[in-house]
């Protein structure tokens, strides 16, 4: 990967995913297809906008016993997606099935990535140890996930970029930080708890961000991408 800015395609069907995507005319994106698309338009979805040359990461966080997230992740393999997700709160065993099933079911030449989240970004400390009952830290949490994705053999986490520092001393060199909860100080939060903006979080050292409705619900979606890209580029 190559510092990217992953766009979070989060919208109810193709049609209108395809509309938003039409004003970047033959723009090449990293796209990222999660839930809400995945479960309406299924793989032919990741087919074809891979055939239009966007980069996919397919983010569908796998969670469930060993066996069962192998086996699904041999079944996604298929896709050849760039990018796929689990949840670290699985467990490496249940990690490492993961990356079992995905070289399982991988087609000759094809090489997709498997990264886990560590706490989400919208789990706040107050709900860490409230709700989930996790007496430590949430940085420390966080790293602690990420030292486990890193035994179990997988390229990488999902956390905020505040704890990429912290996780960078945890893990091997290559290991991939990918940050979601980016907000430009103008906007809101929404339902976002450990945000950053995209100049801090490359300061922070965070390999790929993730940007969703900042983006997607703008008024001129180009021009906040651009935006973005540039601040996270350092290039204002
Ligand atoms: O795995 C993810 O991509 C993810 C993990 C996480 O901890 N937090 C998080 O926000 N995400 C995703 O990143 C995107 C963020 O979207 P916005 O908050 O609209 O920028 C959403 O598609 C989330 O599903």
């Amino acid at each position: 990967m190559n510092k990217p800015l992953i766009i979070a395609m989060d919208f109810a069907d193709k049609q209108t995913a395809d509309a938003f995507l039409g004003r970047f005319e033959n723009e090449k994106l990293f796209l990222k297809i999660g839930m809400e698309l995945f479960y309406r338009e299924g793989p032919a979805l990741v087919n074809q906008w891979k055939s239009e040359g966007h980069d996919i990461f397919l983010d569908l966080k796998l969670h469930d016993i060993p066996n069962t997230v192998k086996q699904a992740a041999k079944q996604l393999a298929s896709l050849e997606a760039d990018l796929i997700t689990v949840h670290a709160g699985g467990g490496i065993n249940m990690m490492e099935a993961a990356k079992e099933g995905l070289e399982a079911g991988q087609p000759v030449g094809s090489s997709t990535k498997c990264i886990a989240v560590t706490q989400l970004t919208s789990t706040s400390k107050r709900m860490l140890k409230e709700e989930l009952l996790i007496e430590k830290p949430l940085e420390d949490t966080v790293a602690e996930y990420a030292g486990n994705t890193d035994k179990a053999g997988l390229d990488g986490v999902v956390c905020s970029a505040l704890e990429v520092p912290l996780i960078k001393e945890h893990v091997r060199t290559g290991f991939q930080t990918v940050t979601p909860g980016i907000r430009q100080p103008e906007h809101a939060a929404d339902d976002q708890e450990r945000i950053v903006t995209p100049e801090k979080a490359k300061e922070l050292g965070s390999d790929a961000i993730v940007v969703g409705r900042s983006i997607t619900r703008a008024d001129d979606a180009v021009s906040a991408y651009q935006q973005i890209n540039k601040a996270w580029r350092n290039e204002t």
